[in-house]
C-alpha cells in the first residue's frame, strides 16, 4: 500500500471503521468499477432537474458511493501493482474531505503529484471519462450503436497491405501534438491529412482523440469517418473504462488502443471481449518484456503493438522492437498468428527495414510523416518508395 492513511476524528465524534485496502480484490471491486459510475450519474442529473429535492439521506448515500468508488480505485492500484504496473489509476489522496464525514483525512505519502506523464494522463482521463459518462450514460450509447455503420476490417487491411507491398502495413497517425514534442503541425486539418495518408498508401489510420495532451478529439475521428476515408481507423486513446470503447465505436472507430502499462490483465481480457462484441480490433500495446509476457498469456489477442517510446520517460529506442521479438516470445507470436506493430520513432527506410527484420508486419508512424508539407509524400520518404501503387 502506498503510504499511510490517517483518519482523525473531529472533537465530539467517534471514529467509524474504515475498510482495509489490503482485502483481496474480489467481485466487489469489479461490481463497483462497472456499475457505480452509472448509478452515480443519476444523482447530478436529478439534482439539476429538481434543485433542492435531494434529501440529506440521498446526499449521504451519494457520498458513501463516492467513498466506495475511491476504495475501488485503491483496489485497482493494488491489483495493477501486483502485475508490475507502475501507473496508479487515481491519485492516492482519496475523496474530498466531506466524503469521509466528520473525519479529517490526510495521506502521508507523495500526495497528488503524478510520477510521470503517463500517470498524469491517466488521472486526467479518469476525471474526464466520469464527466463524459454522466452526460452520455452507457444505455444511451448502446442505442446509438444499433444504428452505427458497420466496422471495417483493421487487421485484414494491414495483412493485405503487407502482402501487396512486401513492406509492413502502415498505420499513419493523425497527430497534431504530443507531450514529448509539442505542436507537430500548426496548419492541422485532420480530414485533409487523412486523405493525404490514404492517397499515399496507408493501410489504416490512427486518430488521436485525447484533447488535453495531444490536441486531438473525437470530432476529428468522426469527421474523418464521415468524409468517406476508406482506411480503417484506430481510436488512439488512453482507455481506462469500457465506456470509452462504446464511445469510440459510435464515433467511427474500427479499432482501439489498449495500453498494458495502464490496464491490469483482467481489464485487458474483458475489454478485448467487448471489442470483439462491437466488431472492433484491439491493438494491445506493450513496451517491455513483462508487459509482452502478460499480454501473450491472454487469449484472443490478434494485434500487439510494441512501443519504442517509454511513455514514462519519453525515451525512444527502436531496438526495443527487436528485443521483445527475440527468442521464445517471437516464436510464440508466430504460433499464435499475432500481427505485431512497431510503434514510434520511425523516420527512415532503414528504420522501417530494421523493425521489419525484427518481425513486425505493420508500423505505426506519426511525427515523421505528419510534419511533412504533403503527408502522403512523407510516406514515400519513410518507405523509400511509393507504396500506393
Ligand atoms: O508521443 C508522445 O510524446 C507520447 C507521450 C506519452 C504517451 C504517448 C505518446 N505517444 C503515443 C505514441 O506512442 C505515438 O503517438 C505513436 O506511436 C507514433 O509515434 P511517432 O511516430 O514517434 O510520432
Amino acid at each position: 500500500m502506498e503510504g499511510l492513511i490517517s483518519l482523525k476524528s473531529s472533537p465530539g465524534t467517534s471514529l467509524r471503521s474504515f475498510p482495509s485496502f489490503n482485502q483481496p480484490p474480489n467481485s466487489f471491486a469489479r461490481r463497483f468499477s462497472m456499475d457505480l459510475p452509472l448509478r452515480r450519474s443519476s444523482f447530478p442529473a436529478i439534482r439539476a432537474q429538481h434543485p433542492g429535492t435531494i434529501s440529506p439521506k440521498e446526499e449521504e448515500e451519494e457520498d458513501a458511493l463516492k467513498v466506495k468508488e475511491w476504495e475501488v480505485g485503491m483496489f485497482q492500484n493494488e491489483v495493477a501493482a501486483s502485475q508490475g504496473i507502475r501507473i496508479r489509476r487515481r491519485p492516492p489522496t482519496g475523496p474530498p474531505l466531506h466524503y469521509v464525514g466528520p473525519f479529517e483525512f490526510r495521506l502521508q505519502n507523495d500526495g497528488n503529484t503524478p510520477r510521470n506523464i503517463l500517470e498524469e494522463i491517466v488521472w486526467h482521463k479518469d476525471t474526464e471519462v466520469s464527466q463524459m459518462k454522466e452526460r452520455r450514460p452507457l444505455a444511451t450509447l448502446k442505442k446509438f450503436i444499433e444504428n452505427a455503420p458497420p466496422t471495417r476490417d483493421f487487421v485484414g487491411a494491414l495483412k493485405a497491405a503487407h502482402s501487396r507491398t512486401g513492406l509492413p502495413g502502415l498505420i499513419a497517425e493523425v497527430k497534431k501534438a504530443s507531450p514529448s514534442r509539442g505542436i507537430l503541425r500548426e496548419d492541422f486539418d485532420p480530414v485533409e491529412i487523412a486523405r493525404a495518408y490514404e492517397k499515399g498508401g496507408a493501410a489504416c489510420l490512427s486518430v488521436l482523440t485525447d484533447e488535453k495532451f495531444f490536441k486531438g478529439s473525437f470530432e476529428n475521428l468522426e469527421a474523418i469517418r464521415n468524409a468517406g476515408v476508406q482506411c480503417p481507423l484506430l481510436c488512439k486513446e488512453f482507455v481506462i473504462d469500457a465506456w470509452q470503447i462504446y464511445y469510440a465505436r459510435i464515433k467511427g472507430a474500427d479499432a482501439i488502443l489498449l495500453i498494458a502499462a495502464v490496464l491490469p490483465d483482467l481489464d485487458i481480457r474483458y475489454m478485448v471481449k467487448i471489442c470483439k462484441m462491437l466488431g472492433l480490433a484491439a491493438l494491445v500495446e506493450v513496451h517491455d518484456e513483462r508487459e509482452m509476457d502478460r499480454v501473450l498469456g491472454i487469449e484472443g489477442i490478434e494485434l500487439i503493438g510494441i512501443n519504442n517510446r517509454n511513455l514514462e520517460t519519453f525515451e525512444v529506442d527502436i531496438s526495443n522492437t527487436k528485443k521483445l521479438l527475440e527468442g521464445e516470445r517471437g516464436q510464440l507470436i508466430c504460433q499464435k498468428d499475432i500481427i505485431v506493430v512497431g510503434e514510434s520513432g520511425l523516420f527512415t527506410p532503414d528504420h522501417v527495414g530494421y523493425v521489419q527484420e525484427a518481425g513486425v508486419k505493420a508500423v505505426l508512424v506519426g511525427e515523421s510523416i505528419v510534419k511533412q508539407s504533403d503527408p502522403g509524400k512523407g510516406i514515400t520518404g519513410l518507405f523509400g518508395r511509393d507504396i500506393s501503387l
